[in-house]
């Protein structure tokens, strides 16, 4: 053993001359470290020069050399009594010297000796020495055989804890069968402390050094195994959740042995089966399952297998397969719409229409329809009855407001907290692949840095593409092919332009006082009783509640807050009914200011009678029509134009344009040109905070303006609508219809319209053509004979006849809508 390899082992030993005898005075050399046992190889480095004397010496004659161990390694030069006395008698089997005067000894121990004394000590150490014999042990008791046994088995078991147990050297242990022999082998390969192994060697008898030996052997397992012990407990507490991990492996693979269970094969089971019930598309399903290999490889605690995991409940609850079954008989289809809604028969029928070529051609990819309508129109709610028709299932998201690209595709998976878009959301929301999906506010889509959703949106809805139409977060393609979309929108004008080209556009104006007043009966007051928990029999509305309702506590297009007003109303009652009060409470007139507190639209209070300088426009906003009042007037100046209203450019040209006109004909209105040099003209639009913008109150503006040039009246009763050009030409404006509603509601009796849109009186329902007089213009000259009240005129002034109004409830502008 030690550090020499058998090669060397095998010639030495024949070289070796057991028979020679050793003599009694040999060379001395002290060792640092290390206790030479018999039969033990060892190769020195000897540097100190006593030591170098000694081994020269041996070589000079027959090679032997007494060596000892001194008692402190640390002594460079150790005196006589500095060195344990007894030791080995060793032979040199090989020697070379180094360059730098060092030497390199291979020494092997022969027998040990005991120093009688020192014979020199100078320049090297010589020595006396007496061979120690040890008493024979050629019968082996069981004892020492038992011993034997043991130390070989100690000697395995460090050997194997240190790593370091070959069979080789298992057969050398068990070949040795001499006792003292197995203690000097054991002891020279223990790694023993210098005193320990000194003291082994001193001890003669090779039993009892046996038995120090085991000792020394039994202390060192118990040693090695709980350093092995500690330094696996220390890379148990690292790799803890390896352990974990491994653990619970174990205990699923015990379950699965006993057929059962546990919490994690359970989840990935749950998955696998609703995956399979998912039936998804070949692509999507492959991706899953990879999802879903890669869950079953995680720790389940870790953030990554909770995002996985919300991938895949997304990917397994999303209606892959799942549709419903179209039901399309028009017939139904057409009680179905008009027990929901009131009216909008153009609309119904338009409907009706796209629901026949549906059950015709089922696979036809039909234009997209677009309500388009103020607030309250019952945009949603035709919506709403289309599914109901068809028996599809109605989904509804609000487009309004996005400008993230994101918001309609998804964000990628990497994203924290990453979710599918809307679209994909309203599909899993509608559990169906095949709703009927609306989508509102679509002219309120913005566009910036992070996108243009509006392109998305394209993608979604363009029958040729939607087929496969890809979401960021699923990373897949989705089959929107079988939804049917309808779109949303206040106005059409700010519809991106390549999704208008793909749509049609059904417009929903608003009602009529007298159609609220129906729908209100039949469909309004009814539905907020129910909601209410209130019997019919409890309460009743007076018709004339409900038109004051209509008249003095909403002023809109739609229905919204009439429907709230209403549902208020019937909210009080509820608590009545709920307090103990026994009905049946009436809903009249005069109760009304009770419940609803005093009206908000107060008719008759401002226009009472025609102003200089003030005229009635029309616009059409989001909300509807609505009256638009032009205030213009002379102060002293330059002959500057001021305009404030918060006015857009369009309109602001518009009313240079009108200004222009006034110039252009000064000796028309016999106003003094001069005028214009010390006078600014102050066009001031109300509701200054809104802003406004359009060129169809041209003619309203000229008209106030030449009104206050002229120090004529406008008409209080006349309302305006058209564009103006240079030479006074009118042009034909949009919205009509809303514009017509809002001027009826203003209570307006007379409304000026461009020739050209005479076509569009067609669409304006009867009920309002009987309540308003349309007076189709071609150019200023009519316009100011039917708005201003004392027309002057190339001949001199004119009285202006009043302008005939057949028929119709007059009813007064309200305070807050006039300055
Ligand atoms: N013609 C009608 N007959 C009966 N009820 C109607 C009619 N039009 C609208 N309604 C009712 O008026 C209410 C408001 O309609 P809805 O919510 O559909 O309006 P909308 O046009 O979608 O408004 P928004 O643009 O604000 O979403 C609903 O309760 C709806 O049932």
């Amino acid at each position: 053993m030690g550090e020499t390899d058998k090669d060397d082992l095998i010639s030495i030993i024949e070289e070796d001359d057991p028979e020679a005898a050793i003599p009694t005075i040999l060379p001395m050399m002290p060792l640092r470290d290390v206790v030479v046992f018999t039969d033990m190889l060892l190769p020195l480095f000897v540097g100190r020069e006593k030591s170098v004397n000694a081994i020269e010496e041996s070589i000079a004659k027959d090679r032997y050399l007494f060596v000892a161990t001194q008692f402190d390694p640390g002594i460079e030069k150790p005196k006589t009594d500095q060195i344990y006395r007894i030791g080995t008698v060793s032979r040199i089997l090989r020697m070379l010297k180094l360059p730098d005067g060092r030497v390199k000894a291979l020494v092997q121990g022969i027998a040990k000796a005991k120093i009688v004394k020192y014979v020199r000590k100078r320049s090297v150490f010589r020595v006396k020495i007496e061979i120690i014999e040890e008493p024979d042990l050629s019968e082996i008791d069981l004892e020492t055989e038992a011993l034997m046994r043991n130390v070989r088995e100690y000697s395995e078991k460090i050997l194997t804890l240190r790593g370091e147990f070959t069979n080789e050297v298992g057969s050398i242990l068990e070949s040795i069968d001499d006792p003292g022999r197995l203690a000097d082998l054991v002891a020279s390969n223990l790694r023993l402390k210098i005193e320990e192994a000194q003291e082994i060697i001193e001890i003669i008898d090779p039993f009892q050094r046996l038995k120090k030996v085991n000792d020394l052997l039994f202390r060192e397992v118990e040693l090695s195994s709980m350093q092995a012990k500690i330094q696996s407990e220390v890379k148990d507490e690292i790799s803890k959740s390896q352990k974990d991990y491994f653990l619970r492996e174990q205990v699923r693979a015990i379950h699965k042995e006993l057929g059962e269970l546990d919490e994690r094969t359970q989840e990935i089971e749950e998955y696998k089966a609703k995956i399979k019930r998912a039936k998804m598309s070949r692509e999507a399903k492959e991706e899953a399952d990879k999802q879903l290999r890669r869950l079953e490889q995680m720790h389940p605690d870790s953030a990554e297998s909770s995002v996985v995991r919300t991938y895949l409940d997304w990917m397994v609850e999303l209606p892959w397969s799942k549709s419903t079954t179209d039901v399309i008989d028009i017939k139904k289809a057409k009680s179905v719409l008009d027990q929901d809604h009131y009216g909008l028969n153009k609309i119904k029928d338009r409907i009706l229409e796209y629901l026949s070529v549906r059950k015709l051609n089922p696979k036809t990819k039909g234009p997209i329809l677009c309500f388009v309508g103020p607030p309250g129109v019952g945009k949603t709610s035709l919506g709403r009855a289309i599914a109901n028709a068809m028996k599809r299932k109605f989904v509804r998201i609000s487009l309004g407001g996005i400008r993230d690209e994101a918001e309609i595709r998804g964000h990628r998976r990497t994203y924290i907290g990453a979710l599918p878009g809307r679209i994909i959301q309203g599909l899993k929301q509608a559990g169906s692949n095949n709703p009927v999906f609306m989508m509102d506010e679509i002219d309120k889509l913005g566009a910036d840095f992070r996108g243009d959703p509006s392109s998305a949106l394209l993608e979604a809805l363009d029958p040729e593409q939607n087929a496969e139409f890809s979401d960021h977060y699923l990373n897949l393609c989705f089959d929107l092919s079988k939804v049917m979309f309808i779109l949303t929108a206040n106005i059409s004008d700010t519809i991106p332009s390549a999704l208008l080209d793909r749509m049609e556009v059904i417009n929903l104006s608003g009602y009529t006082e007298s159609e609220k007043k129906i729908i209100a009966t039949t469909h309004l007051i009814p539905r907020q009783i129910k909601e209410n928990g209130i019997k019919s029999r409890q309460i009743r509305f007076s018709e004339q509640a409900v038109v004051q309702v209509i008249n003095e506590y909403t002023s809109e297009a739609g229905l919204r807050n009439l429907e709230r007003e209403l549902g208020s109303l019937c909210r009080k009652v509820a608590r009545r009914i709920a307090e103990g009060e026994k009905g049946p409470f009436q809903i009249t007139r005069r109760s009304l200011e009770k419940y609803l507190g005093p009206p908000r639209y107060y008719p008759e209070m401002d226009k009472e009678h025609s102003q200089v300088g003030l005229s009635t426009g029309l616009a059409w906003t989001q909300v509807g029509g609505e009256v638009l009042y032009v205030e213009a007037s002379l102060i002293n100046g330059k002959g500057e134009m001021i305009l404030t209203g918060q006015l857009g450019e369009v309109m602001q040209e518009s009313a240079r344009a009108a200004l222009s006109y006034a110039r252009a004909n000064v000796n028309l209105f016999r106003v003094k040109d001069r005028l214009f040099d010390s006078r600014d003209i102050h066009i001031h639009v109300p509701a200054g905070a809104i802003p406004k913008d359009g060129p169809s109150a041209g003619i309203a503006m000229a008209t106030a303006l030449i009104s206050a040039l002229t120090g004529r009246p406008v008409s209080k009763d006349v309302a305006m609508t058209g564009e103006i050009t240079l030479r006074g030409r009118v042009l034909p404006i949009g919205g009509l219809k809303e514009k017509a509603l809002g001027a009826l509601r203003a209570g307006i009796r007379t409304v000026i319209i461009p020739q050209k849109n005479k076509k569009d009186l067609a669409d304006i329902p009867v009920n309002v053509k009987r309540k308003l007089k349309f007076v189709p213009v071609q150019n200023m000259d009519e316009v100011l004979a039917i708005a201003l009240e004392d027309l002057p005129s190339k001949n001199g002034p004119k009285k202006k006849p009043k302008p005939k109004i057949k028929t119709g409830a007059r009813k007064k502008p309200m305070v807050n809508r006039r300055p």
